[in-house]
């Protein structure tokens, strides 16, 4: 299947064009068929409308193409009142994958550490939307930035019952617990039962000419 991504955040649309790409699946950004639009702004509500207002404001411009858009966040228990969906936005002041890194720790220093990371995928077909799906993870803050193999977020958060953050691991083992992963997996299998699904009443209900 192919899918045109609602973003304009390269980082993202690289690591889920990877990771739909294990599922034979290709993503090309909407901006490939479309000039740059602005989305409608985000909302405080939940990670799952934001993406879906993202998808539909594409769905309707491509109303043929299947339409993906994501929206991510990190709620920290210790200071639950900022971050979560607010995460981009809170996090404009530091804009490089260190600056907030350094300002996440910072904000963690002394206190409980604990973390869940969501991401929210909405998939909309003709300015609707079919399906989103979430993942989730749970872990804890490190103390510094560890690990090479990734930035930002993945050098600060070490999952429920590891040590090693996700940056210090090599692409298939961090791959079970990235929340985009998880996420699309959903996603994925829902759109392929579906599909699979109307292909059987095809099959037993063949077109009398
Ligand atoms: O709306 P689009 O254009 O897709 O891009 P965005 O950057 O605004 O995307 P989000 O609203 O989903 O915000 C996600 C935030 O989480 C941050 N982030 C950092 N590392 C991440 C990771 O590994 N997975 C998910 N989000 C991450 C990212 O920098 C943003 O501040």
């Amino acid at each position: 299947m192919q899918f045109v991504i609602a973003s304009h955040n390269q980082a993202k649309i690289k690591e889920l064009q990877q990771i739909f790409r294990i599922y034979n699946n290709e993503i090309i950004p909407y901006t490939d068929l479309l000039p740059k639009k602005k989305f409608p702004p985000e909302g405080n509500r939940s990670y799952e409308e934001n993406a879906s207002d993202k998808a539909i404001f594409i769905s309707e411009l491509l109303p043929d193409k299947l339409v993906i858009a994501d929206d991510s966040g990190l709620l920290l228990t210790a200071r639950p009142e900022i971050l979560g969906v607010r995460t981009a936005r809170d996090l404009t002041n530091y804009p490089t994958p260190h600056q907030y890194a350094q300002h996440i720790i910072r904000l963690v220093q002394g206190k409980d550490r604990t973390f869940i990371m969501q991401t929210s995928i909405a998939c909309a077909h003709q300015g609707k939307i079919i399906k989103v799906a979430d993942g989730i993870l749970k872990g804890r803050i490190a103390r510094t930035e560890r690990g090479i193999n990734g930035e930002g977020f993945s050098r600060i958060l070490i999952p429920c019952g590891l040590t090693k953050t996700l940056a210090q691991m090599t692409f298939e083992e961090c791959y079970p617990y990235l929340t985009r992963a998880r996420a699309a997996e959903k996603l994925i299998g829902f759109l392929k039962e579906n599909h699979d699904q109307r292909q059987t009443k095809v099959n037993n209900h063949p077109r009398e000419n």
